[in-house]
């Protein structure tokens, strides 16, 4: 609206010059018509600047809302989704594009609507004032529009390529980040260096073919002004010339020749922009294709497990067979095996057995592809994702520790846990005395992923703040293969004792971990091969029997 008003004063100042002209001829003061103008010019400006500012606002809450919306689908993608993309370029979605919806959003459609407005506003004038004229400029225009528009489409081609390169530098950065020992350890940083590089190059190589067409059709404009310039001043001059027309009359309208210069350098602009942000929109969109698990409440305040919910949870495979992906070969072949409430069961096997997976369908990031996997006798698929996970504590296998303090970490799964209750859970995972040597005790950052902490220290963390969220259902995923003898036997005590009371499910490669276990599950590529205690197994079973001989278990006993 602000726009329009400022336009229209705009529009308003030729006249009032040509009335100041003839004014001017018939020799009558001037003074009252140059005061209006003067008037006209300083309001219409103020109109305008006003205008901008909540564009501008508008605009930068258009980018806020997008970015809201990206963020809120990116957290809630499925596992699958997310491991196909990476991190790095789903990042970029978030805070690159969403930046190129700042113009397209507003700037754009404000000036396509102004622009118009002032376009067809002038044309009228035009049209009153002469209409031959017209016919000249509208004929320059329109041949000026025509080669506009095959410009057009490729400002969006290169604008997209250029935008899948920043995407790339993310990747590659976040790549090397990663794992940024082992790129200094391998001696890599001037290869990895040329990864991005290689990306920027392409994102400037992009951006600057977007350059070049928005340059090309920018100066078209001008161009298509100028040149209707010349042609009207040549028919306009034969015109007065002939008497068809009074000298004023080419003036007010070469005058709007000028004026409509500004709307058609906006309908380009416009133009240009919805280019660049349709380049934008279509990756945004594409998060907004990309599947999601269903929302399970707020992500940071998981419902706590309070005293009256029901103990330990019982689990169920049933026929369980499932594959990543379909084309890949299947990972687990009938998996069946059940797992009353309470005691420890442990997963063993060679790598690649489907040990980890079993931990990975009970949390339900993956649904089965046959059978069924029941929790409490329940279908995994029948609970409501919040209900499920919130009564399993789950360490992954490389223990991750979020950036933040170790107090954020230990919270992380329980946010309502008390002062006690992570008081007790240090005790429990002997990480008491590491609070007591960190500079500012619980509230010490803990580094990028954890850097600052020892892996052993990191995996006690995972394993307290597992403890803190009082699972009905521990999973523990090779959750102590970095502690030392004394620290390992000591948790192995503590999760004696929380067996009492919960269901804990351990993985372990170090079969010492298990050998006090109720059950044993022993698993070979994606097979049960057997189950029993330690003591049937090494009698009964011949690949637990190898794998206890070659890790020394059996004499140990
Ligand atoms: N996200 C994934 N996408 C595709 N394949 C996967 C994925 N995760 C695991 N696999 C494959 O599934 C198989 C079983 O993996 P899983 O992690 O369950 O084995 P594991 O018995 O826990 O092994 P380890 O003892 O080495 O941890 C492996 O062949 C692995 O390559």
């Amino acid at each position: 609206m602000c726009a329009l008003v400022g336009a229209a004063g705009a529009l308003l100042q030729p006249l009032a010059t040509k009335a100041l002209v003839d004014r001017m001829a018939s020799g009558g003061t001037i003074t009252g018509i140059l005061i209006g103008l003067t008037v006209l010019v300083v309001m219409g400006t103020a109109v305008e600047a006003f205008g901008a500012y909540v564009l501008e606002r508008t605009a930068e809450s258009v980018v806020l809302a997008a970015r809201r919306t990206v963020v809120g689908r990116l957290l809630r993608l499925r596992i699958a989704e997310f491991e196909r993309i990476p991190p790095g370029d789903l990042m970029s979605r978030v805070t690159s594009d969403t930046t190129l919806l700042r113009a397209v959003s507003t700037q754009a459609v404000v000036s396509a609507a102004t622009g118009a407005v002032a376009f067809v506003a002038a044309i009228v004038m035009m049209a009153f004032l002469d209409a031959v004229l017209l016919g000249v400029t509208l004929g320059v225009v329109v041949l000026v529009g025509g080669a506009v528009a095959l410009v057009m489409p490729r400002i969006a081609r290169a604008t997209e390529r250029s935008q899948r390169a920043v995407g790339e530098i993310s990747v590659a950065l976040e790549r090397a980040f990663g794992a940024f020992r082992t790129v200094k350890a391998s001696g890599a940083e001037g290869r990895e260096t040329a990864r991005v590089e290689a990306a920027a190059r392409r994102a400037w190589r992009h951006g600057v073919k977007s350059a070049k067409w928005e340059a090309a059709a920018g100066s078209a404009d001008e161009l298509a002004v100028q040149l209707a310039f010349l042609a009207v001043l040549a028919v306009g001059g034969a015109r007065v010339a002939s008497g068809e027309i009074p000298v004023s009359t080419l003036i007010a309208f070469l005058l709007y020749l000028f004026y409509l210069m500004e709307p058609v350098s906006r309908l380009v602009d416009a133009a240009s922009s919805y280019q660049e942000g349709s380049a934008a929109i279509s990756r945004i969109a594409a998060v907004e294709r990309l599947a999601t698990e269903p929302v399970i409440g707020r992500q940071d305040t998981p419902p706590r497990q309070e005293a009256a919910v029901p103990g330990p949870a019982s689990v169920r495979f049933e026929d369980v067979s499932f594959r990543y992906r379909p084309g890949l070969p299947y990972v687990h072949h009938q998996v069946s095996f059940d797992v009353p409430g309470t005691g420890t069961t442990a997963f063993v096997g060679p790598s690649g057995a489907g040990k980890s997976t079993v931990f990975a369908l009970i949390e339900r990031f993956h649904e089965v592809t046959g059978g069924r996997v029941l929790v409490d006798g329940k279908d995994v698929q029948d609970w409501s994702l919040a209900e499920l996970r919130s009564a399993i504590g789950y360490v992954e296998q490389d223990a991750p520790v979020l950036a933040g303090t170790l107090r954020e970490n230990l919270v992380f799964a329980a946010p309502g846990a008390t002062d006690d209750d992570i008081r007790d859970a240090l005790a429990r995972t002997k990480l008491d005395a590491l609070v007591e040597r960190l500079p500012h005790g619980l509230d010490t950052p803990v580094g990028h992923r954890g850097s600052k902490l020892s892996g052993g220290e990191r995996q006690r963390v995972a394993i307290a703040r597992a403890l803190l969220r009082r699972p009905r259902l521990l999973l523990l995923d090779e959750a102590t293969s970095q502690l030392d003898a004394v620290n390992e036997l000591a948790l192995r005590d503590v999760l004696t004792e929380v067996a009492r009371e919960t269901t804990v499910l351990v993985v372990a490669h170090r079969l010492s971990t298990v050998t006090g276990a109720d059950r044993i599950v022993v698993m070979d590529a994606g097979r049960v091969h057997a189950i029993g205690t330690h003591e049937e197994l090494v009698d009964e079973d011949p690949l637990y029997a190898q794998l206890a001989a070659t890790q020394l278990l059996t004499p140990a006993r």
